[in-house]
């Protein structure tokens, strides 16, 4: 579902360069949930952040479905986005903007008439448990109903892959096994494939089929999660 070829990524610093993402080659097949852990700094969210072009590789190829992002224009790029959700550390929600309005936001972007938006965000809402919030700020919410939130919006659009950088790593232990339970829910119901790029463990553990270890840009290898039995956190 989805693949990467030969994916490198070289920041530039206003010292010399970094290369994050080395030659990386990693295929994630459709339906499963996959874990990415490495220490910090080993490339864990530059390799996420190129599955839907957030960061475009120098070299390498991506590819989602069948379609090879990389070799699309600007504005098929756009809409293949559609299908890929993402939820950061920080939710990232609009902070002047409703619930609703936040799930509403990247279905507007895509041009969904207003009849289909408002059961969709009903629907999104209900599947995350929070359709009494509709009409609450962000602000008024914790942390965990606010990823909760997130994850409704990255579904709004009916997306292939979820892409999960660091999601529970703001949230005590509680609030991050009931997260996980949605994200297992979403790929159980949906179908959609998830990545996650975590610290914690217990996170793979609890819920990847498999697991990728990087270390500086590179994978060191790809393993089944119950093959991590001994391993603390990374
Ligand atoms: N936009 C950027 N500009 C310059 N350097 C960057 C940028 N983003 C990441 N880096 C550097 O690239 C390397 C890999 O970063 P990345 O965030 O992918 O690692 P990570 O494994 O996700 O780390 P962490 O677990 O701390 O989030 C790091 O050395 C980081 O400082």
């Amino acid at each position: 579902m989805v693949s990467l070829e030969y994916v490198s990524k070289t920041y530039r610093l206003p010292k010399g360069q970094l290369e994050a993402v080395r030659d990386v080659t990693l295929h994630i097949p459709k339906g499963t949930i996959h874990g990415i852990i490495g220490a910090s700094g080993a490339g864990k969210s530059t390799l996420l952040r190129m599955v839907n072009l957030l960061e475009r590789p120098d070299r390498g190829k991506v590819f989602v479905g069948e379609q090879e992002l990389t070799a699309l224009s600007a504005r098929q790029l756009r809409e293949a986005r559609r299908s890929i959700g993402m939820i950061f550390q920080q939710y990232n929600l609009v902070l002047n903007r409703t619930v609703s309005r936040n799930i509403s936001m990247a279905m507007e972007l895509a041009g969904v008439p207003k009849r289909e938006r408002l059961a969709r965000i009903e629907e999104c809402l209900k599947f995350v448990g929070l359709e009494d919030k509709a009409e609450q700020y962000p602000s008024r919410l914790s942390g965990g109903q606010k990823q909760r939130v997130a994850i409704a919006r990255a579904l709004a659009n009916g997306p292939k892959v979820l892409l999960c950088d660091e999601p529970t790593s703001a949230l005590d232990p509680q609030t991050t096994a009931d997260i996980l339970e949605v994200l297992r829910h979403v790929n159980q119901t949906y179908g959609v494939t998830i990545l996650i790029v975590t610290h914690d463990m217990n996170v793979v553990k609890k819920i990847c089929r498999r697991v990728t270890i990087m270390e500086q840009g590179q994978i060191v290898r790809t393993v089944a999660a119950d093959e991590l039995e001994g391993m603390g956190d990374a």
